[in-house]
């Protein structure tokens, strides 16, 4: 019955939607018989995902939920429509985008909406994506879980009360109808699972998958299109932070890192002594970064309160704890624990860090650009000074890991050229993106910086990262200026300038040809990594400028 008292959560249910009934009974809902929650209160979502979706509270007071056998992105199984206003637009060629026709997308938006009808409860966010009001659009979440309500309640920019009173029609729409499945004999179906992006339509529907991460890269996919081709602004896999206010009240520099996941974004932009603008997505406007997101979506394999202390103290009322296992007894997380998947994740609103600058915009341009990889084989310098044609070329290769349990089917860090450091969401072929960032870069003479997160060679590589401090400690020196003060050596077929010395960072470790005992094998490593930038980068041959050819490692004869 609509509008009835519910006694297990207190609320009532389409009284939320208010004069958004009629849009609801046109979209194909079934209001005699659903009850809509729109942009629910925090505590209602808890105790709906508790009574309905097993999820818990932990003992630092987030919840954990579960995302059942996806535990991470399902990049086979997500696919664009192909239809006339952006199919001359879409990189088709990349391997990214599977094309799927607008018949199919019908059927798989049509099985959600009756999915979703049959729920007793149906939950809708509306938010924004984008913080500037210029550049933002307005994003509508339909889901059928409680916990999708709250991920993207955190994710997504919470509108105020006079704008959700004043919202209207939404620019995108998600149906997440993620618990049940799409229908396999469905043509263009090739699992259970699909992630469908409709741009004429400007909607996303999920099936088959209840990774609540799919729907936060779906606004960036979407972002990724419009923000290029609509307000001619560059979108970036990127985090953003940036220096306290000058003593003039004038803005402090800003930094931008790119890198795929879990390549450091998240962990390093939240700086005790700078202000966070964002985590993960971000757009380099005309008049300087603007974060795309209202919260970060953290790792928390292995987190420590003293290695990651800002992220740690996010982790409380009103955060989602992803597929983390915790103890029984008392209900405290365990973060080294991963029998659940090693993509262990919070969702946080970004206020949350006690230095994110709210709204999130930096007004003035980026002075510094920190490439984050993560080398696996352990020969890439943790730092390094790149040249503006390096940058260009570095971006387009985007070389690095991926992250065991990012993606479906990735169990152990494998070596990876993402394009623009973010392949898998980019929806324009990448030179879009990497023209703009070289117009970019050259007029606002920013310094581009590529840092190893990954493996280190030598003593440092007995299968260990590179520690945590010491990648802080090269990021302290790039924003207080002592690393461009710095002595640089080059550091052969990369044709890498790297610092000979750097306070609270080893010598050795700054040099990994200093770093690996085994000089020969070193050589013969680097030369194995230079052979697969030059394979790799043969489909960009003609994308590229010659200097930026010849900014690439050079394969030793
Ligand atoms: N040197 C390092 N720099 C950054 N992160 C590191 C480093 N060594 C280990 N890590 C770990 O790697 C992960 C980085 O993940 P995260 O910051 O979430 O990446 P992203 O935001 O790019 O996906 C974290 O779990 C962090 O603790
Ligand atoms: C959430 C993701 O990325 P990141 O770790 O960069 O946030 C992802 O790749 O699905
Ligand atoms: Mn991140």
């Amino acid at each position: 019955m609509p509008g009835v008292h519910r006694a297990n959560t207190g609320v009532t249910g389409n009284e939320f939607i208010g004069k958004e009934v009629e849009y609801f009974s046109q979209a194909g809902f079934d209001m005699d018989k659903i009850h809509i929650k729109r942009n629910a209160p925090v505590a209602s979502l808890y105790e709906d995902a508790i009574i309905n979706e097993g999820a818990v509270i932990s003992s630092n007071g987030a919840l954990i939920n579960f995302s059942g056998k996806k535990t991470g992105r399902s990049p086979k199984d997500k696919r664009i429509v192909y239809e006339e206003t952006s199919k001359d637009h879409i990189w088709w060629s990349g391997g990214v985008n599977i094309a799927m026709d607008e018949h199919t997308f019908e059927i798989n938006r049509e099985r959600a909406i009756d999915y979703l009808n049959t729920r007793e409860n149906v939950y809708v966010f509306d938010g924004f994506a984008g913080w500037d009001p210029k550049y933002r659009i307005k994003v509508r979440v339909i889901a059928s879980r409680a916990y999708h309500a709250l991920f993207m309640h955190n994710m997504l920019i919470r509108p105020t009360a006079e704008e959700l009173e004043n919202y209207g029609e939404p620019d995108f729409i998600i149906y997440n109808a993620g618990q049940f499945p799409a229908n396999r004999f469905t043509t263009g179906m090739t699992s259970t699972t699909s992630v469908e992006v409709n741009f004429k339509r400007m909607e996303m529907v999920i099936l088959g998958t209840e990774y609540a991460g799919e729907m936060k890269k779906g606004v960036f996919s979407v972002m990724h299109y419009l923000q290029p081709i609509k307000f001619g602004q560059l979108s970036l896999h990127s985090s953003c932070n940036q220096a306290m206010p000058e003593a003039d009240g004038k803005e402090g520099d800003v930094t931008l890192f790119f890198g795929l996941s879990g390549t450091g974004k998240t962990t390093l932009s939240a700086d005790p002594q700078r202000l966070l603008i964002g985590d993960d997505e971000h757009v380099w406007s005309d008049t300087g970064v603007f974060n795309i997101e209202g919260g970060c979506y953290a790792k928390t394999i292995n987190l420590s309160a003293e290695k990651e202390p800002e992220i740690f103290n996010a982790i409380r009322y009103g955060s989602i704890l992803e597929n983390v296992v915790y103890n029984p007894a008392d209900r405290v997380p365990d973060y080294d624990d991963v029998a659940i998947t090693e993509n262990t994740r919070c969702a946080y609103p970004i206020e949350y860090i006690p230095n994110a600058k709210i709204p999130c915009i930096a007004e003035r341009q980026p002075s510094n650009i920190i490439m984050l990889c993560c080398d696996a084989f352990g020969v890439l310098p943790p730092v390094s000074k790149l040249t503006p044609e390096q940058a260009n070329y570095h971006f387009l290769a985007g070389y690095t890991s991926k992250t065991p349990g990012t993606e479906d089917g990735i169990t152990e860090p494998s070596p990876v050229f993402s394009t623009c450091y973010g392949a898998p969401f980019l929806t324009l072929h990448p030179t879009h993106y990497s023209k703009m960032l070289e117009e970019r870069m050259t007029k606002h003479q920013v310094d581009c910086w590529l840092i190893n997160t990954g493996w280190t060679g030598g003593k440092f590589g007995t299968g260990k990262r590179c520690p945590l401090k010491y990648t802080r400690a090269i990021i302290d020196a790039i924003h207080n200026g002592t690393l461009a003060k710095a002595e640089f050596q080059n550091f052969p077929v990369f044709n890498l300038s790297i610092p000979k010395h750097l306070e609270g960072v080893p010598d050795e470790l700054l040099n990994p040809a200093a770093a690996w005992s085994d000089s020969e094998a070193f050589k013969d490593q680097v030369g194995k990594l230079a052979g697969m930038f030059g394979t790799a980068m043969q489909k960009y041959s003609s994308d590229m400028t010659p200097a930026t050819k010849a900014a690439g490692p050079q394969v030793p004869q």
